[in-house]
């Protein structure tokens, strides 16, 4: 029997054009100590898939050679781009983009010897992978550890561990083996949905982009066909809708009457007009009339797509509302208990007064109680010291004149996170991971 034929309708089309854009792309954040080789890999993954311009490798050739090396430094090609983003920024990260025929990528890209939370954090809280390196000579650090621990707690569902420098070991599979046993033990004990590890060389190009012959033993995919294929577009909650008001369109007269909408980016769930929504905390409810990607209407929005709402009735709507499905909406919470990694030199401490950003929302919050400190090596949870100190991280209970319109981290990494700053200087010192609001 055949089967019915159908047809999709527009919307249909673009939610498959838009997923299909959505899974076109992988962002990813990298992590490493100082000298693992970082650049040296970013470089080599722009060069093999021919992401970089004839003129910067030519540049990059020349000062190699002029610095005496026989070799072509790829981290050149890296460090060069950063120095000039560095400049004058607090959050260090360096956002670099390149594409190969199968996908496009954005590496968020943070120095390694600035060993501060705060650059991960803010790399990789919108990454879909995280990538560590470990020199294979000294296997697994500190650092490394604390890496693999902030990209658990971020949720970043992909995680990948490139065991580089392997020409330094003999290409060794007992090398690898032994790290390989090492992470994955550290690992059971952290929330990792996906990992991956790869022996690779850097500076040789082993496994990179093209499959190594001098390790016959691994079998696993180079580290570039792993980056084209992981899956991402599943990684997105589209079940709860949630709609954070960036800004209200007013219409400027009355013969734009009509044209009130609500811009915003969707952090969650599939927004259809004719959907019945309520808007949050007011508790109105109205349906959408209709949805606009920059002047084009369509028929489904979904994160992270930036569209405006508009609503059939007449309702008032203000920035930091929250625009979400009748019977399934987000609780409003003054009580707050979340991981924090906290940013800066004055330690977090209970009763302490910080201003937080959540969603498109910004309020005050009082610390009420650090309930334990976590050691990122033993992931011992330390409830003796009442106090996080500079890029360490804690549970902690906070206290917010306003209600948030949250969820729980683990169902939604926008709606579940926030940011806390300080009131007199303005500057972001801590990331916030919502376990639960009451
Ligand atoms: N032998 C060998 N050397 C490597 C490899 N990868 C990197 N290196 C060398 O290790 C040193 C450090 O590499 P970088 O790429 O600058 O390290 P990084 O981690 O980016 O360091 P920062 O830029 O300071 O964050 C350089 O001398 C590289 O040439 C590799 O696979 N094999």
């Amino acid at each position: 029997m055949t089967p019915p034929e159908t047809t999709a309708t527009d919307g249909e089309v673009e939610h498959q054009h838009a997923i299909k854009e959505s899974a076109d792309l992988l962002r990813f954040a990298t992590a490493g100590s100082v000298d693992d080789g970082k650049s040296t890999l970013i470089g080599r993954l722009l060069l093999d898939s021919k992401a970089i311009f004839e003129d910067q490798l030519e540049s990059v050739e020349s000062t190699s050679k002029s610095r005496g090396y026989d070799y072509t430094d790829l981290a050149l090609l890296t460090d060069g781009l950063r120095s000039e983003r560095e400049q004058g920024i607090t959050i260090d990260v360096a956002y670099r983009y390149f594409a190969t025929p199968n996908r496009k990528f954005i590496i968020a890209d943070t120095p390694g010897h600035v060993q501060y939370t705060r650059n991960m954090v803010t790399g990789a809280s919108t990454a879909d992978l995280g990538l560590v390196l470990v020199d294979a000579r000294q296997g697994l650090t500190e650092q490394s550890r604390r890496h693999a621990v902030i990209l658990s707690l971020l949720r970043v569902p992909h995680l990948v561990l490139a065991v580089n420098k392997m020409d330094l070991v003999d290409f060794s599979e007992d090398v690898y083996n032994r790290i390989h046993k090492e992470f994955t033990s550290f690992a059971t004990k952290l929330s990792i949905p996906d990992l991956e590890i790869i022996p690779i060389s850097a500076l040789l190009g082993d496994n990179v982009v093209t499959r190594s012959e001098k390790m016959p033993w691994y079998s696993g995919p180079t580290l570039m066909h792993h980056l084209e294929h992981v899956h991402v577009a599943s990684d997105r909650d589209l079940v709860d809708v949630r709609f954070p008001v960036q800004y209200v369109i007013r219409p400027k007269s009355d013969e734009f009457h009509d044209y009130r909408g609500y811009g915003g980016q969707v952090a969650g769930g599939v927004l259809k007009p004719g959907d019945e929504v309520v808007v949050l905390p007011s508790g109105m409810t109205s349906k959408i009339a209709k949805i606009d990607l920059f002047d084009k209407e369509i028929g489904e929005a979904f994160p992270p797509m930036s569209v405006t709402v508009h609503l059939e009735d007449d309702v008032d709507v203000s920035r930091g509302d929250m625009i979400a499905r009748v019977n399934n909406a987000p609780k409003p919470s003054q009580d707050i208990d979340a991981m924090v990694c906290w940013m800066t030199n004055e330690p977090l401490r209970p009763r302490q007064k910080l201003a937080i950003k959540h969603t498109t929302r910004t309020g005050r919050a009082m610390v009420k109680d650090v309930q334990y400190r976590l050691d990122v090596n033993s992931l011992h949870r330390d409830q003796e010291t009442k106090e996080l100190g500079l890029n360490e991280i804690g549970r902690v209970q906070l206290r917010t004149t306003m209600p948030l319109l949250c969820d729980p981290y683990s169902k939604n990494r926008t709606t579940g996170s926030f940011i806390l700053i300080d009131e007199a200087t303005g500057v972001t010192v801590g990331a916030g991971m919502i376990n639960s609001g009451t």
